[in-house]
């Protein structure tokens, strides 16, 4: 059977490694689609080979390796999809293999992307810098803080032409931390098992996208830099125990 499609499942920093050897002799009309939590990746992969097929997705089923080749589906979500904003191919209808896969057609990905970034932006450092379950992040003490860190992406949002306000944000990141509650957050797994973070990808990109905006978002710029003595502790560790 002839290549349908090609879904990406790397982690964001893996993803412009992952392809660059295929992007060569890939057949252009063949869909890729990018699966990552994250972005950056996307938007340099569009620019570097637009005249591929180009589908941006996300979704929100649990997947836990639990050997070399053992695969666990801890839980089914929703699979959405759609054509990267700008790239060349018909996108009005679903690549059959995604829909087979359960996935949707998602008109407005990049609005998607979007929502879920500005999610991943609040959980998944504040949760790996307390070391604490999604779930914790409901209690009144995370609000304050979590308020002010919505406030700062809904300014980005603004200069980006997403129209959610804070408030819509706020209850968004609620949503998910209470869907998720008992969760341990990627970031607070891979700094436990030593391995690289998205943050680059989340917050990284967060703060990239404002220093372009002209903005400063110091209550991301903060617990970034909170997190990077952990980040450094994990790296030195690792390399310890290597040499
Ligand atoms: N796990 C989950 O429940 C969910 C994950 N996501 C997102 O999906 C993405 C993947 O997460 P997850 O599956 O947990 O990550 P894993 O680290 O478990 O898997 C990543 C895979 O990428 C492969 N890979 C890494 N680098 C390369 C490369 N250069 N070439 C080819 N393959 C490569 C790895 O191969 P190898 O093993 O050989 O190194 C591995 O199979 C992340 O962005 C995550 O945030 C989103 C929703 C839920
Ligand atoms: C939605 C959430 C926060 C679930 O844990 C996630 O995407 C992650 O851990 O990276």
């Amino acid at each position: 059977m002839p290549l349908q499609a090609l879904l990406v499942l790397t982690k964001a920093q893996d993803c412009e490694a992952a392809l660059s050897p295929l992007l060569s002799w890939l057949d252009p009309a063949i869909p890729i689609v990018l699966l990552h939590n994250g972005q950056g990746p996307q938007q340099r992969l569009l620019a570097r080979y637009p005249k591929h097929n180009w589908w941006w997705g996300t979704l929100s089923d649990g997947a836990q390796r639990i050997g070399a080749c053992e695969i666990h589906h801890t839980g089914s979500g929703l699979r959405v999809a759609g054509p990267a904003p700008t790239c060349p191919w018909p996108g009005s209808s679903l690549p059959k293999a995604l829909h087979r896969l359960g996935f949707t057609l998602h008109q407005d990905i990049n609005t998607a992307l979007w929502q879920k970034l500005t999610v991943n932006a609040v959980i998944n450092p504040l949760a790996a810098r307390d070391r604490i379950t999604n779930g914790t992040l409901l209690s009144p003490i995370y609000q304050g803080e979590i308020g002010q860190l919505c406030e700062e992406l809904a300014l980005l949002g603004q200069h980006l032409t997403h129209t959610d306000s804070a408030n819509q944000i706020h209850r968004r990141v609620l949503a998910v931390a209470k869907a998720t509650a008992s969760n341990r957050c990627s970031t607070l797994q891979d700094i436990d098992a030593e391995r690289e973070t998205e943050l680059a990808c989340i917050t990284g990109c967060v703060l990239t996208l404002a220093k372009q905006q002209g903005l400063t978002l110091s209550n991301h710029k903060a617990l970034l830099d909170s997190l990077k003595p952990q980040t450094v502790d994990a790296l030195v560790h690792s390399v310890t125990r290597v040499s």
